[in-house]
């Protein structure tokens, strides 16, 4: 499968960031767009990773304010330290989120072409969960609306109470810098910083007080068992240690969610199981729900949940 990040178009639309309401604009000029081709190499679309740069302006800015700030002293008024470390309190049979009928559709060369054809499933705290299918089915597609980059034609998203479906661009935002992280097939790290700077930058991103982000880092890097090479540069780590830097990224501003779109495609079965194992682990110290596709049948034996895709509904549910 292609990543997210690469060519999948996460998208959020310019249309959308011009009238957050108005889902026909958005479906316009996904539209539009694809009808010249291209909804992958669509400039106008953001991938999450471009929409938190954007935050920081371009990567090379992000990189180098994170090398020169990185001897600054400790400034920030403290603390919301104790969000990012305490028990959550939750009740482990009400959903974390609810997908409800949802359709999705997108005009491809002036024909409708139906994604998404009514899709029902739930989401529990600590659960892993995993869609798979055949390349096309729709996953991608799904994913994109659980973690608020897309909405449906029809139906109904709600996430820790936040109805997705009708809500803007700008409230979904909000919602997912705050409760949702991502993990692209492709790691998505900064090329220059190192594994502790990558996660600090995650940190900064989701402005959490620099007098928070030592601590932090530390502790989502020694979860993902990359305590001792939190100086190296992605280059300098092996694929399997990236994607954990990626997680340890994905996870530092504790979401409730993470979303993973075939994290283990570009990794080798040991490794990918590595990835797995963190992912266990996370669930539980992090108190952290993940949903992942995948098409390896043996990564799908430590799902708690497996739904299969076929031709955008799901068959086993
Ligand atoms: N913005 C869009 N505009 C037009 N078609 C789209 C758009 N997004 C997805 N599609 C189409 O929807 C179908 C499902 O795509 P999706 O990426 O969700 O599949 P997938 O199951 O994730 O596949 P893969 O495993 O290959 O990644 C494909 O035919 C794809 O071309």
């Amino acid at each position: 499968m292609m990543g997210w990040l690469r060519s999948k178009s996460i998208t959020r639309s310019t249309a959308a960031k011009r009238d957050p309401d108005s889902k026909a604009q958005v479906s316009t000029e996904v539209i539009s767009e694809s009808e010249t081709d291209g909804m992958k190499q669509n400039q106008s679309k953001v991938s999450e990773q471009d929409d938190l740069r954007g935050s920081l302006g371009e990567t090379e800015a992000a990189e180098s304010s994170m090398l020169i700030d990185k001897n600054a002293s400790e400034t920030s008024a403290s603390s919301s330290g104790d969000s990012l470390f305490a028990p959550r309190q939750f009740d482990e049979t009400k959903p974390l989120l609810t997908v409800t009928g949802v359709e999705r559709s997108f005009s491809v060369g002036g024909r409708q072409l139906d994604v998404l054809k009514g899709i029902d499933m739930a989401l529990f705290p600590m659960q892993l969960v995993m869609l798979k299918g055949r390349s096309g089915s729709g996953k991608t597609t799904l994913l994109n609306m659980i973690g608020g980059l897309d909405q449906p034609n029809k139906g109904e998203i709600i996430f820790m109470g936040h109805p997705f479906h009708q809500s803007g661009d700008d409230q979904r935002t909000l919602v997912r810098r705050k409760e949702i992280g991502f993990i692209f097939q492709s790691f998505a790290l900064m090329p220059l910083l190192s594994a502790w700077e990558n996660v600090e930058l995650a940190l900064r991103m989701a402005n959490v007080p620099r007098s928070e982000w030592k601590k932090r880092t530390a502790h989502c890097l020694d979860l993902v068992g990359l305590g001792k090479r939190m100086h190296h540069r992605p280059f300098e780590l092996s694929g399997g240690e990236q994607q954990r830097v990626a997680i340890a990224k994905a996870i530092a501003h504790r979401p409730s969610l993470l979303l993973a779109d075939e994290p283990t495609a570009e990794l080798d079965s040991q490794m990918g199981a590595q990835v797995m194992a963190v992912f266990r682990d996370i669930i539980q110290t992090e108190q952290v729900t993940i949903c992942m596709t995948t098409h390896d049948p043996t990564i799908m034996e430590v799902a708690d949940h497996v739904f299969e895709m076929v031709d955008g509904k799901f068959i086993n549910t």
